[in-house]
């Protein structure tokens, strides 16, 4: 039977944990602030924007919100990005991604000042990645990539010496991941598959771990996993359920590909809500460093 890698469980666990680090901030006098940049309705983003400040407010992080119309300029979308950069109180803060498709999001991320970056998506902080395979680093790390290494080892297993097939290569998600899973603190073997890949099949099967993160319901299958394979879901699409047709949410991995695990985290219920739990983390560190300058 495939064991749960519990993403909840261990993102309230975490969040636990930044609650204490965030009060010790407090009696220093400094309180991390987390803003957030919505462009348009869409209402996944509106969603998972609502998710992030429900999050702060459960562990006393302050949150500062903007809510832009769709048809929002570059400029004027840049001056916002420079007012946070400014405001004392937003010690952290993210720009929803995606972006209206009129506005330049490389541009926009990179007007966001590095030590302010709380998705750890930034050029520097993502060059500062590249650069440092071994030591420390002082700088934000990309969530989603973070949130799947430390649920597996939140749950006592091992990246170590481990083949890892990683489905896609999205900035987000697979290109950042690939460079985490080489650091020397993780020492994984990373394979990135995409849609330029030969022999896809082969590379998954080879795979002790698979992280699926495409966004197409169950793209793997059964015949593509090893017995006894990891497998982390981290793509979401919507699907009708056939039993009540209403839309629900599922993952990238086929239910027959999961029975063939050792372990799988869930979707939903196993990386969102870490890549939630490594947002926290991310506003408390730049607080700290904040803290530690003054
Ligand atoms: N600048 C930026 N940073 C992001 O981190 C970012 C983004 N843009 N754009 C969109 C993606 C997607 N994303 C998710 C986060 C949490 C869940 C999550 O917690 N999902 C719940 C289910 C939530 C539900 O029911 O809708 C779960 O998996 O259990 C999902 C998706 C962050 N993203």
């Amino acid at each position: 039977m495939p064991q749960i890698l519990d993403g909840k469980a261990t993102a309230a666990e975490i969040k636990k944990e930044l609650a204490e680090r965030v009060e010790a901030l407090k009696a220093k006098g400094v309180t991390a602030g987390l803003g957030t940049v919505l462009v348009g309705d869409d209402p996944a983003s509106h969603s998972y924007v609502g998710g992030k400040h429900r999050d702060c407010a459960e562990i006393g992080i302050a949150s500062i919100r903007k809510d832009l119309p769709e048809d929002i300029t570059q400029e004027e979308l840049e001056k916002e990005i420079e007012d946070l950069n400014n405001n004392p109180e937003c010690t952290g803060y993210i720009v929803q991604l995606p972006l209206p498709k009129h506005i330049d999001t490389n541009r926009i991320l990179e007007k966001i000042d590095p030590d302010k970056d709380a998705d750890g998506l930034h050029p520097t902080n993502l060059g500062r990645l590249v650069l440092n395979v071994g030591d420390e680093l002082d700088s934000p790390l990309p969530c989603t990539p973070n949130g799947v290494i430390e649920l597996v080892e939140r749950h006592g297993l091992s990246w170590k010496g481990k083949k890892v097939a990683v489905l896609g290569r999205g900035i987000t998600v697979g290109r950042p991941l690939g460079l985490l899973l080489t650091r020397k603190g993780v020492n994984a073997t990373p394979t990135l598959v995409h849609t330029g890949t030969e022999d896809v099949d082969g590379a998954l099967r080879d795979a002790d771990i698979i992280v699926a993160a495409v966004g197409q319901p169950h793209n793997v299958k059964a015949d593509q996993v090893k017995d006894g394979a990891i497998l982390l879901d981290v793509g979401v699409s919507r699907i009708e359920d056939p039993e009540t047709g209403k839309k629900k949410l599922t993952g990238d991995i086929s239910p027959e590909a999961i029975e063939k695990s050792s372990w799988y985290s869930p979707n939903p219920g196993g990386v969102g809500p870490m890549t939630r739990a490594m947002l926290l983390v991310n506003v408390v560190e730049t607080a700290e460093r904040m803290a530690a300058e003054q």
